[in-house]
C-alpha cells in the first residue's frame, strides 16, 4: 500500500496543508443558531460548539452519528529511570483489558455509542531511554505517526484518541517544558500516583532530558526526542483528523502533549478540536492554556486511554441534538424578543 507520507518533512508538509473549517457551513449555523426558540447565548457554550461542529463537517444543521475512540498503547525506555507507580508491564496487560471489553474506555465508549480501536505500538521494543539519547529514530516516529494516520476512519464524524503506557507522564511533561520553557517542576505531576520521593525523582528526569533535548528542532523534532510510540500515534491521528475536516476532543494532559507537538510545528493545527477535560494531572490546565483551549469538563479524572474526551462526547451529543433538531421561531409560532 503507498502510505500517506515515507518522510518526516512528507509530514510536516501535510500539516502545512491542512484544510480549513468551511466558513459558509459556519455562517449558516450560525444564522440558524439565531433562529432557534431559546432567548440568545441561552445554550451557553453548547451553541458555540454546534457551530464549530457544523463548520467542520461543512454542514449548516449536522448529525453526530459514528464517533470513534482509539487508543494506542506504547512502552517506554524512560521507566528505567523509576518514573511511574506501576510496572512497565501493565502496558500490555490493560491492552488485553481493553481487548477484552474490562477498562473504563470499553465502558465509555459503549455509554456515548463510539466505535473503539485499540492499537498496541511495537511493545516488545520499549522508546529508547530519552535521559541518555532521543527516544525514537526518524523511521520509528514515521511508523508511529503512521499508524495513528491510518487508524482514522473516513467514515467518522467525530474522533477520540486516547493511551496507555506506563511512563508517558514523564514523556509529556518532558514535551511540556522543552516547549513552553518554566522549570521542570512546572510540567512534572503524579501520573499514576508516585509519592514525593518518586516526584522528586521524576522532576531530575524532566530535567535532564530538556537538559539534553531542549531547543533541538520543531515540534515534530521534539515529539521523536522526547515521545513515545502511543504519542506520536496520537499526533498522527489528530492530524489525519484534520486533513479530513474530522473534528476531534482532546484528552487528558498525554493526548494535550502530542497535540502541542503538531501546534508548535503548524500554528492552526488544532482548529479543529476542543478540550474534553481537566485531567487532575498538575500541569494539564497549563498545558490547556498554552494550546488556549477551554475544558468543556472537569471531574478530577487522570486515567488516560481517551476517558476524559469520550465522556465529552455527550456534551457534543447534546450540542448538536439541540442544533439540529429545535425548532425555529417562525416553525414554533413563538413570539421572537
Ligand atoms: O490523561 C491524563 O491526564 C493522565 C494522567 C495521569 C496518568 N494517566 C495514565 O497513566 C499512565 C501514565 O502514568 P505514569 O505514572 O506511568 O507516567 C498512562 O497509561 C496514562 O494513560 C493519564
Ligand atoms: C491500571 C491502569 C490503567 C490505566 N489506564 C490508563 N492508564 C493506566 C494506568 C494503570 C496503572
Amino acid at each position: 500500500m503507498t502510505q500517506a507520507f515515507q518522510t518526516l518533512d512528507d509530514f510536516r508538509a501535510l500539516l502545512a496543508q491542512a484544510p480549513a473549517a468551511d466558513q459558509s457551513a459556519r455562517k449558516d449555523a450560525e444564522a440558524r443558531n439565531g433562529q432557534l426558540t431559546k432567548p440568545p447565548g441561552a445554550l451557553g457554550r453548547l451553541e458555540d460548539l454546534a457551530i464549530w461542529y457544523a463548520g467542520w463537517r461543512g454542514n449548516p444543521r449536522p448529525q453526530l452519528a459514528a464517533p470513534q475512540v482509539v487508543i494506542f498503547a506504547g512502552n517506554h525506555g524512560v521507566t528505567a529511570q523509576g518514573v511511574s507507580a506501576f510496572p512497565a508491564e501493565v502496558t500490555e496487560q490493560m491492552v488485553l483489558n481493553f481487548q477484552h471489553g474490562g477498562a473504563a474506555i470499553n465502558q465509555l465508549s459503549n455509554a456515548f455509542g463510539a466505535s473503539l480501536g485499540v492499537h498496541a505500538l511495537s511493545l516488545d521494543t520499549p522508546t529508547a531511554d530519552f535521559t541518555q539519547g532521543p527516544a525514537m529514530t526518524e523511521v520509528e516516529l514515521t511508523e508511529a505517526l503512521l499508524t495513528g494516520w491510518n487508524a482514522v476512519s473516513e467514515h467518522t464524524d467525530l474522533l477520540v484518541a486516547g493511551e496507555m503506557g506506563i511512563g508517558n507522564t514523564t514523556s509529556a511533561a518532558a514535551i511540556a517544558h522543552a516547549l513552553y520553557g518554566g522549570a521542570a517542576d512546572d510540567w512534572t505531576g503524579r501520573g499514576t500516583g508516585v509519592d514525593d520521593a518518586g516526584l522528586a525523582n521524576k522532576t531530575r528526569v524532566v530535567a535532564e532530558a530538556v537538559a539534553l533535548h531542549g531547543g533541538k528542532g520543531d515540534g515534530i523534532e521534539l515529539l521523536r526526542r522526547l515521545g513515545g510510540r502511543e504519542v506520536a500515534a496520537m499526533a498522527g491521528a489528530i492530524a489525519r483528523a484534520r486533513a479530513l475536516r474530522i473534528p476531534v476532543i482532546l484528552d487528558g494532559f498525554i493526548c494535550c502533549a502530542a497535540a502541542a507537538c503538531l501546534q508548535a510545528t503548524e500554528a492552526g493545527a488544532l482548529d479543529h478540536c476542543v478540550a474534553g477535560h481537566a485531567s487532575a494531572e498538575a500541569a494539564h490546565q497549563a498545558l490547556l492554556a498554552k494550546l488556549g483551549k477551554d475544558p468543556l469538563l472537569s471531574l478530577g479524572l487522570r486515567l488516560g486511554e481517551g476517558s476524559g474526551a469520550a465522556l465529552a462526547i455527550g456534551v457534543l451529543k447534546g450540542a448538536i441534538a439541540c442544533h439540529s433538531g429545535m425548532a425555529t421561531f417562525a416553525e414554533a409560532g413563538v413570539s421572537d424578543a
